[in-house]
């Protein structure tokens, strides 16, 4: 079989890796990347960007100052988006964001926020009108907006935010006001220098009552010369653990009037009288976040499979001891400890993505529902966007971690990109929602629906059906090697049952005590919990089906992926599965040695895995992942860039370094 991830001059362990794969890698990457025709439209894009000398960087950004890295970014940006011909506009989710990795990297940008939450806000809550003026504005680019909700002193809890935003009738404008310290905006992306308009979410007051948080469009600057319009303070809030390209930033107002109609008004209204028109579900208005947290999965996945990639090729390439005294030294992935810390890293980022085309086409459709003022999909897209994104991202990170553990002294180097890979991945722990709030987000789902089974209703969402199913009480399975697709599902599904059930009466008890809030806090581990087991067993039930849908020679190698994925974490969390008896320590051993059957089984098809998933050097930007496996040379150029290379002796050499020595000698 021909293949394309094989060159001349490329390291020999690496190719040899190539050499072994037993399955047909382009096919493999045209299923990951959802057919043929999408994975021709990737290379293009990336033809496209190598060939455009403007979208490069001019050196390693690891080396850039953090001001010359927000220049760099915003240089490329509009480079990019000059040229948006290049990539289908309709397709955000994949040309979209695939062409943004390419030459943005994991930095963001000047324009991120414009892009990820401006633009939809534009879409999703504005009324007709309101669509018209704003948002050829902002495609244009005629103005670059962000997000502003976030305060210094609330995140979370979006009913506490201070910023105002009081209706006065007399001129028909909103006052917007940051009455306190606290109520300063804090953390939007692109606030700080870049954006000229933003959309702010303030509470709504009229008519003398707070109508709660609604989202206004403001604008910060003077479109001439960029400086803050009156009663408007902003900055940059400084350095952050990852995105450094990105000037997030603070807002504070005082009294700043706008126009009645800069409010949003696809669902709630304040007409000219100061009259409140509500919207037709209480949180239309958080649209935006649904949108983004939907597509933060295909991001995280992203991110997870790149640094599966990284770990796995530079494992194949990196020699060190022996396994057989005086046979030479192995590859490093031969280890099985080494498979047991990346395979499952890998495993995970296929879940991930194919649970991501599915949120995907969820959300489509509710949108699509929502055209038509049906709401009825809300709390489902709510609850499962929420679960995933808090699952997904703490795996992610993890992940990530364990990757550049797993390179040893080399991961802990920025020629790694393990550091901007996990800066910029871990983000999405917080973003959008702290995971633990989100998290319990999807337990009022669940123990909503726990609530209709015991009320005796089979009326669930097909997502939550088997809470109300009986299922089995003892795991049947006697080999691993017959432990078919539908008994791990089932197995899955008896712990997240369990768990259910555990959490609700636990709450129904502690409610009889004390007030429902109390009584939900003092059980919100164990609801925290109940949420992971029902994502970890969409994820896997999601990533069997995927896998029945391949075409048929790539079965086998995938389905070991997805059983190495259950497996994983089923005996990752053996105690919760011997429960009441359900399964015995045999079959646990099985699992265990299901594990390892899997390991050993994918480790031939280890870095053609990775290959399939198809990233560009452009894209890994790591000297230790390398598609040719040359890391050494490559390690050795790339520190010779590092700006302290510039000078044999530095200045600073005669200041400190050199007088010690010199008088410590001339004392001897
Ligand atoms: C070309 C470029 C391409 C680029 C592509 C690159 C891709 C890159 C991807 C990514 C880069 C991203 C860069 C960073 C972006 C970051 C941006 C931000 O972070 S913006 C701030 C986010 N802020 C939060 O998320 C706050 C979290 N808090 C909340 O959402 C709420 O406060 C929450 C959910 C915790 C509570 O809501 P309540 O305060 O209104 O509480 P109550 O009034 O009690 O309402 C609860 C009821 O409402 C439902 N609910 C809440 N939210 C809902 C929703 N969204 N939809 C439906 N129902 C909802 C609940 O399920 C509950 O329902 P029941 O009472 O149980 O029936
Ligand atoms: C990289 C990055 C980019 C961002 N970009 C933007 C942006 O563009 N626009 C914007 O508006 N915002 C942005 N944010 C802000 C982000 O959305 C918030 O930080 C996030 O929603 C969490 O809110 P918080 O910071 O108030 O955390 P907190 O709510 O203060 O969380 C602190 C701790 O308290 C816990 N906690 C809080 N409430 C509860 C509860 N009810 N029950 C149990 N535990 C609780 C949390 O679990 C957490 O452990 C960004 C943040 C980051 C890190």
């Amino acid at each position: 079989m021909s293949n394309r991830w094989i060159q001349p001059g490329d390291n020999v362990d690496i190719t040899n890796e190539r050499k072994k794969c037993t399955f047909d890698i382009e096919k493999m990457s045209a299923f990951i990347h959802g057919g043929e025709d999408k994975l021709q439209r990737r290379r293009e894009i990336l033809e496209y960007v190598k060939s455009n000398k403007s979208l490069g960087d001019p050196q390693p950004i690891e080396f850039m100052t953090r001001n010359e890295r927000v220049e760099n970014a915003s240089r490329k940006i509009v480079e990019m988006t000059n040229n948006t011909d290049q990539i289908d506009g309709s397709d955000f989710f994949g040309e979209g964001m695939y062409y943004q990795a390419l030459t943005m990297g994991r930095d963001l940008h000047a324009m991120s926020l414009h892009y990820v939450m401006f633009i939809p806000t534009l879409q999703g809550q504005t009324d007709d009108e309101q669509l018209d003026h704003w948002l050829s504005l902002a495609i244009a680019r005629a103005i670059v907006g962000t997000y502003a909700q976030t305060e210094l002193g609330h995140g979370t809890n979006l009913s506490k935010l201070e910023t105002t935003a009081h209706y006065d009738p007399k001129t028909e404008e909103f006052v917007l006001n940051s009455p306190t310290i606290t109520a300063a905006k804090w953390w939007p992306g692109a606030l700080g220098k870049s954006s000229n308009y933003a959309v702010v979410v303030a509470q709504l007051y009229t008519q003398g009552e707070c109508k709660g948080p609604h989202p206004f469009i403001v604008q910060l600057r003077e479109m001439d010369t960029h400086k803050p319009l009156k009663g408007i303070t902003l900055g940059d809030i400084g350095p952050k653990l990852g995105i450094n390209g990105s000037d997030n930033g603070f807002l504070l107002f005082d009294h700043v009037r706008i126009p009645r109609r800069h409010m949003l008004m696809r669902y709630s209204k304040v007409l000219p009288d100061g009259t409140y028109i509500k919207p037709q579900h209480s949180k239309l208005g958080y649209g935006t976040m649904v949108f983004v947290r939907s597509i933060m999965i295909k991001d995280q996945a992203s991110q997870l499979g790149a640094a599966s990639t990284i770990a796995i090729r530079y494992a194949s390439v990196r020699r060190q001891g022996e396994i057989i005294p005086n046979s030479g030294e192995v590859q490093i992935l031969d280890y099985q400890t080494q498979q047991y810390r990346l395979f499952p890293q890998l495993a995970r980022a296929f879940a991930f993505l194919f649970a991501a085309y599915e949120i995907r086409d969820l959300y489509m459709k509710v949108t699509e529902q929502l055209t038509h003022g049906n709401t009825e999909l809300l709390p489902e897209i709510h609850a499962l966007s929420s679960g995933l994104k808090s699952v997904v991202s703490w795996d992610t990170a993890q992940g990530i971690e364990q990757c550049r553990l797993a390179c040893g002294g080399h991961g802990y180097s920025q020629a790694s990109a393990f550091p901007e890979i996990y800066g910029y991945a871990v983000g999405g722990c917080t973003y959008e929602g702290e995971n633990i709030v989100m998290l319990q987000q999807v337990a009022r789902f669940l123990m909503k629906a726990a609530e209709e089974v015991k009320k005796g209703s089979a009326n669930l969402a097909e997502i939550c059906a088997y809470i109300g199913r009986k299922g089995e009480q003892h795991s049947r399975f006697t080999s691993v090697d017959s432990y078919r697709d539908e008994d791990i599902v089932s197995d899955l599904e008896y712990v997240a049952r369990q768990q259910v059930f555990r959490a609700y009466e636990k709450l129904r008890k502690a409610q009889q005590q004390a007030n429902s809030e109390t009584a939900w806090n003092s059980c919100s581990v164990e609801l925290c919990k109940t949420s992971r087991w029902h994502v970890r067993l969409y994820l896997v039930k999601n990533f069997l089906a995927k896998v029945s849908t391949a075409p048929s020679d790539l079965r086998a190698v995938l389905h070991d992926v997805a059983r190495l994925y259950a497996f994983d974490i089923i005996t990752s969390s053996s105690g919760n599965f011997y429960e009441n008896g359900y399964m015995r320590e045999d079959q646990m051993n099985e699992i265990r040695e299901g594990v390892y059957k899997c390991l050993h089984r994918i480790r031939p098809n280890a870095v053609s895995l990775v290959d399939s998933w198809d990233y560009d050097d452009r894209e890994l930007k790591s000297v230790l992942g390398r598609r040719d496996g040359n890391v050494y040379p490559a390690l050795l150029e790339w520190a010779k860039q590092s700006p302290l290379n510039k000078t044999e002796v530095l200045p600073t050499f005669d200041k400190y370094l050199g007088p010690m020595m010199r008088e410590a000698k001339s004392k001897l």
